[in-house]
């Protein structure tokens, strides 16, 4: 037909060669993969300031320019990034929860790049991904990143089922299932936007998961990340701290699957193939827009005894681990 699905090529911000599903047509190739859901698009927003764009994009729904070669090898390593990094996270949400596209109905989803001029940002805007390239002093392009590109994919996945308020506790549950799943996607570390945030020679990401108190905390540099209750933000910044005191639940998320003594609290881990599925349960059947910590712990209880057993050594991590980081 006259669209054919071939296979494209292009080297990513690493300099890796990697190999994803381009569309043919009229003798061009484009970033077009017909063959996951209702699409995988990947375009060009050309440095069109952020503002104007998100307007273009959230009203008319304009995402940028097709980004086209000659022939199946493409040239723009941020561009092959975005898109082979969306058909990856793409493939870890159908494989690991049967969930096609971030509203289970095999949504198109479209990551617009070079939005902006040197813009340290990424964001799902609540219809498309969009990513800054950095300003390469702080930040590398941001689709280079598995663990942002999840993050971002499980905004959607987010606001398509519990929608937590981007606020408060509900909104620092927002961006903590974000950070679960990104760490759970970019499976290698526990770590978020080591790939991007650049730090001198130690790429140190931007939140950690295992030791969110190893990072500081922009809010209060002289501390670090909280990684209790009792050291939440309770300011006005940043939505009330919803990228701050996301810290203390992916430490609870970190210590189920991994173990730990934490305050003096042990948990013994379950494993990420577990812990995953306890949030991702938890997320899309308990947390509701306005559930703060306190409602996670209890949805991350129900979902596990639902999963593995009321008396279960799984149910016994949950507890433990939110006991450790202080909440009830
Ligand atoms: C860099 C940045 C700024 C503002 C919002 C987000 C946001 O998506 O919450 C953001 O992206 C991240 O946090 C991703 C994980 C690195
Ligand atoms: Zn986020």
């Amino acid at each position: 037909n006259a669209i054919d699905q071939v296979q494209g090529t292009g080297k990513n911000l690493t300099g890796e060669v990697k190999t994803f599903e381009v569309a043919k047509k009229n003798g061009y190739y484009y970033l077009a993969d017909e063959t996951r859901g209702n699409g995988i698009n990947t375009v060009d927003a050309k440095h069109v300031n952020y503002i104007l764009f998100s307007l273009l994009s959230q009203l008319f729904g304009v995402t940028g320019l097709e980004i086209r070669e000659k022939s199946p090898t493409f040239t723009d390593p941020t561009a092959v990034d975005a898109h082979v990094n969306a058909e990856t996270v793409y493939d870890y949400y159908k494989k690991t929860f049967g969930l096609n596209s971030y509203d289970g109905k095999g949504a198109k989803i479209i990551s617009s790049v070079h939005v902006g001029k040197e813009w340290n940002n990424a964001a799902w805007n609540g219809k498309q991904m969009i990513y800054g390239d950095g300003d390469g002093e702080t930040f590398r392009p941001f689709s280079g990143a598995l663990d942002v590109i999840a993050h971002e994919l499980t905004h959607a996945v987010t606001e398509k089922t519990a929608n937590l308020d981007y606020q408060g506790e509900s909104g620092a549950l927002n961006e903590s299932m974000s950070d679960i799943m990104g760490a759970m996607v970019d499976r290698d570390d526990w770590e978020i936007g080591e790939d991007i945030y650049v730090q001198g020679e130690k790429a140190q990401g931007l939140r950690s998961l295992k030791d969110p108190a190893s990072i500081p905390n922009p809010l209060n540099p002289k501390e670090g990340y909280p990684d209790h209750y009792s050291k939440r933000y309770t300011g006005e910044e940043d939505n009330g701290g919803v990228h701050i005191n996301s810290s203390i639940n992916n430490k609870a998320a970190y210590l189920i699957s991994e173990g730990g003594t934490h305050y003096g609290v042990t948990t013994q881990g379950i494993g990420r193939e577990e812990t995953e599925q306890i949030y991702y349960r938890a997320l899309t059947k308990y947390l509701t827009a306005t559930s703060n910590f306190s409602a996670m712990r209890q949805a991350a209880i129900q979902a596990a005894r639902d999963l593995y057993g009321k008396d279960s050594k799984e149910v016994k991590a949950v507890e433990d681990a939110y006991q450790a980081v202080g909440v009830q």
